[in-house]
């Protein structure tokens, strides 16, 4: 009896057991652990420690999806041991390991170098070729050198001249401080026709008459001229313009016209002393006028009493004249 009362009691026992762990069952509570070896947790997972964790793939956004993260790389590298013979990390991307990103900005293009390292320590995980040192892509051409004209010819011909010019402009200086006082505005007139320095310069080899350039009522020989006499001939109301340099009596008529200066100017010293010859000098200091007006010398300036002694009185000599 008692026997029959203890084999029933663990029938029923078995019984609630069962049931118990059936209902558990259906509420998951019971997963078999390869089940949750699917989860994030891990640690449960006795396979797991062998195989390596995949790591999540984190994209900045904006960027080339080619870049990946430094830890993605990692873990290809574990899974593709292949992987780690064609690239190396470097200690710039150890760093942004700490930030589990990689700068997905690229590598400025100013430098080549920089660019072509980077470039070989961030692969792109679908690319199984390496990295080729040569670039890929042929560099633009570099400037055809050999095109151009050499740029030693350009400066040789540029630079020396500039140089060498210096010092003949450094050697004319002096000369403009000489020539000062032709700085003032010009006077010169426009001439007439047939009046230029060459015309005059023919006109005194080949006169018209022997007496055209002294005058018509001078002797041929030279004369005696006293101030007197000198006064007479102002180049007015018909009469002729006489002109004195260096002690020598001058027709100036004959040149009148041919004056670059003008009539005008040339008249100053008509019948003159010593103001033509002043004039002269202040204007153009450089003029021959020896040799301009040598056809034109009518004779020397004397004294008033130089003429009497010589015997030809003021008097007779200027009737002759008039
Ligand atoms: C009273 C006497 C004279 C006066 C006031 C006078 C005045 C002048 C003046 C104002 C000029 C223009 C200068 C200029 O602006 O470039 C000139 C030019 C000239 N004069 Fe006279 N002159 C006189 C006598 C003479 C005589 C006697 C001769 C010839 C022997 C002469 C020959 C010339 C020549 C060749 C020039 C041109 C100079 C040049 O191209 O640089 N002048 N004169």
């Amino acid at each position: 009896m008692v026997f029959f009362g203890v084999g029933v009691l663990v029938v029923t026992l078995s019984l609630i057991l069962y049931k118990y762990k059936t209902t558990s069952a259906w509420a998951g509570k019971d997963i078999p652990q390869e089940i949750h070896q699917t989860s994030q947790c891990g640690e449960e997972d006795t396979d797991a420690k062998e195989r390596p964790s995949i790591p999540n793939i984190t994209l900045n956004e904006g960027h080339d999806k080619s870049y990946v993260s430094v830890k993605e790389q990692d873990a290809f590298k574990t899974i593709n041991p292949s992987a780690k013979s064609q690239s190396k990390p470097a200690p710039q991307s150890q760093a942004a390991d700490n930030s589990e990103r990689v700068s997905m900005l690229p590598p400025p293009a100013s430098n080549p170098k920089q660019k072509h390292e980077e470039s070989s320590t961030a692969p792109i995980l679908p690319r199984s070729r390496p990295t080729p040192k040569v670039p890929i892509f042929k560099s633009p051409a570099k400037p055809s050198t050999p095109l151009r004209p050499p740029p030693s010819a350009a400066s040789t011909l540029r630079g020396p001249p500039s140089r060498s010019l210096a010092p003949t402009t450094t050697s004319l200086a002096p000369t403009t401080s000489t020539l000062a006082p032709s700085s003032r505005p010009s006077k010169k007139v426009i001439l007439e026709p047939g009046h230029s320095p060459l015309d005059w310069a023919h006109l005194t080899h080949n006169p018209p008459t022997p007496t055209f350039l002294r005058g018509k009522d001078v002797p041929p020989q030279l004369i005696r001229v006293p101030p007197s006499l000198l006064r007479y001939h102002s180049g007015r109301k018909g009469k002729d313009a006489w002109g004195v340099y260096q002690g020598r009596v001058y027709n100036l008529t004959p040149y009148m016209k041919f004056h670059p200066g003008g009539v005008d100017q040339l008249m100053r010293g008509a019948g003159k002393e010593r103001d033509g010859e002043r004039l002269f000098n202040e204007i153009h200091p450089w003029v021959n006028w020896e040799n301009m007006l040598g056809e034109c010398l009518v004779g020397i300036l004397v004294s008033e009493n130089e003429v009497h002694v010589s015997g030809e009185t003021p008097k007779n000599t200027m009737e002759e004249m008039d």
